[in-house]
């Protein structure tokens, strides 16, 4: 139950039991001359200074839930209710810092049981109540955000207390993991029975197996064991119209497969309270290594390459300039200006780093998968940096979340985006993203930092991800970056996909019909009518009510 403590902590990043990431003395130096930085930190604001409106469950609905969970598995306090207010993009994180105003849901429902939630969710409509399913609530695109839609109160409906590993079968390497099972707990029970998942998204500390499948989220080991959705081959769901088993097979020709509209469902057309998931053993070596190579261009060439002829590490990430400098500058750990001379005699002017990591079962099998990988790299002329800064970047791979409290705290606006594309428009699509980010932050005779690294390759194609790093404005700390996000995503918009890897939400909702079409919206409003008549779940989320 440590989950339950920690959504009260959702000012910050940094779980209770983690360490902060401060920034150095050095790096605080290079960012105030870059980019600017406040002389006053701003802290979160404690819980009791947030606005939290009263409940507006109905009392005879509250009575119902609590006869069928448990008077302490409804929550209608508030700090129980701001714990769930919202989840942890830069956005949320802003608000709790300047006491906005939060969509608070009236109550968190805590059932224990996929039976409890079917019966919860009867409770829900018979009441005409919204219902917000809530994994580790680290969404960033406003997925958990309490929106109530056309009714008159909302639920949280926390799967905290779902945290049972239920069956693991390790002739077909599958498991079947409870949805409010935190990954951390996933990993641990899995690895004690010589198993792993290989997902690993920079949110693991926090994050469930629900909220992966509910989002189709990808891990920093995707070009490996692949993303999210490609470990799940089956799932239970709770849904207004009666419970729903898909997967009873590893492949089916029955029709378009049904699972895939429940990965990526985003609570918007049923609960997940059961994910059953390929496992595979776990690696018994494992070795990561940093390379730079000259450019962003020679970078995507050499990634393609890697992909295209099958020999992809399982961690394959390339950082363009910016981000190679943010991390020389902010590790701390490194001589930079020697690293600079170093990399210039060799050629090397614009130097992007690519970091490579394989898992493998034996010293064989690694050997020649690296040699595989090694062999293409070899054509690109890409400079060895050695084991010791790929094993730094695996080691602080949870760590940047952390670095971004500090970041908020010195006044600076720091946020994420993704999206994907094919491989021919991926330089245009990332100019594209990077000049619309810097014309909107621009201020004050300061650019600022607009970072970008690929961390998902496919043989077509891959993602983008960008990380900003901006002074933030005084006067309209939201208003700025929503105007960014705005501009970054219209430059996505034909292009690339809305969303890589961080589901649509309610912030990309606008953009959806772009990348889906009316009928691909008429569709999944069609599929929400038949699990969902009256609209309970998730209003505002990924869905728009059919017209
Ligand atoms: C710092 C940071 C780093 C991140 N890094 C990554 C990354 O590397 N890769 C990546 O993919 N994502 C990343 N994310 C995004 C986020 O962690 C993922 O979307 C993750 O899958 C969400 O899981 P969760 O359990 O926190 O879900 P939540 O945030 O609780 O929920 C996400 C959405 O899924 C729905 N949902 C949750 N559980 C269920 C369920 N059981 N049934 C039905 N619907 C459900 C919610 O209603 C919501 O719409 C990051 C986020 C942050 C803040």
């Amino acid at each position: 139950m440590s989950g339950l403590i920690e959504h009260t902590l959702r000012g910050t990043w940094t779980p209770s039991g983690g360490s902060a990431a401060p920034l150095s003395p050095r790096a605080l130096r290079w960012l105030r001359q870059r980019i600017g930085l406040a002389e006053t930190t701003t802290p979160a604001v404690p819980a009791s200074l947030l606005e939290v409106p009263d409940s507006a469950l109905p009392e005879a609905a509250r009575e119902e839930l609590a006869a069928l969970l448990g008077e302490q598995h409804v929550l209608t306090d508030a700090t129980a209710r701001l714990g769930r207010a919202g989840g942890m993009s830069y956005t949320d994180l802003m608000r709790r810092r300047s006491a906005e105003e939060l969509a608070v849901p009236d109550a968190v429902l805590l059932p224990g049981d996929p039976e409890l939630v079917q019966a919860a969710l009867e409770v829900c409509v018979r009441h005409d109540i919204a219902v917000v399913p809530f994994g580790g609530g680290t969404s960033v695109v406003g997925g958990v955000d309490a929106l109530r839609g056309s009714k008159a109160a909302v639920v949280s409906l926390d799967l905290a207390r779902l945290d049972r590993l239920v069956s693991l079968d390790p002739s077909s390497r599958i498991a079947v993991l409870q949805a409010g099972m935190r990954a951390v707990e996933a990993e641990s029970l899995l690895a004690a029975q010589g198993f792993t998942l290989g997902h690993f998204p920079q949110s693991f500390e926090r994050a469930t197996i629900g909220g992966f499948a509910a989002t189709r989220s990808a891990g920093q080991a995707s070009s490996g064991y692949g993303r999210f959705e490609d470990m799940v081959t089956g799932v239970r769901l709770a849904t207004p119209a009666g419970e729903w088993r898909l997967g009873v097979a590893p492949a089916s020709a029955a029709g378009p497969d049904l699972r895939q509209l429940a990965v990526g469902s985003e609570g918007a057309l049923g609960v997940i309270t059961e994910v059953a998931v390929r496992v595979r053993p776990v690696p018994v070596h494992s070795r990561y290594e940093a390379f730079v190579v000259d450019g962003w261009q020679g970078g995507v060439d050499a990634v393609r390459a890697l992909a295209q002829n099958r020999v992809l590490a399982d961690v394959t990430r390339l950082s363009d300039v910016d981000e190679t400098e943010v991390q020389f500058e902010l590790a701390g750990a490194m001589k930079v200006k020697a690293l600079q001379f170093l990399l210039r005699s060799k050629g090397i002017r614009q130097p992007c780093m690519l970091v490579l990591g394989w898992d493998a079962g034996s010293r064989a099998e690694l050997a020649r998968r690296r040699e595989a990988t090694l062999g293409v790299l070899r054509s690109t002329r890409a400079v060895r940096l050695g084991r010791a800064v790929g094993e730094t970047w695996r080691s602080h791979r949870f760590s940047g979340p952390r670095q971004r409290d500090a970041l908020l705290d010195r006044g600076v606006c720091v946020e994420t985006l993704e999206t994907a594309t094919h491989w021919t428009g991926i330089s245009e699509l990332r100019s594209a993203v990077r000049n619309a980010l810097v014309r909107s932050l621009r201020s004050g005779g300061k650019k600022p930092i607009v970072m970008c690294h690929i961390s998902h390759a496919y043989e077509t194609g891959a993602s983008l991800y960008f990380t900003v790093l901006a002074p933030r404005s005084a006067q309209d700390p939201l208003g700025q970056w929503q105007q960014a996000k705005r501009a970054a995503s219209d430059a996505i918009a034909g292009r690339g996909t809305i969303s890589h890897h961080h589901a649509v939400g309610a912030d990309h909702l606008p953009w959806l019909a772009e990348e889906i079409g009316g009928i691909g919206e008429s569709v999944l409003a069609a599929a929400k009518q038949a699990v969902d008549p009256t609209g309970i779940l998730n209003p505002g989320k990924l869905i728009r009510p059919a017209r």
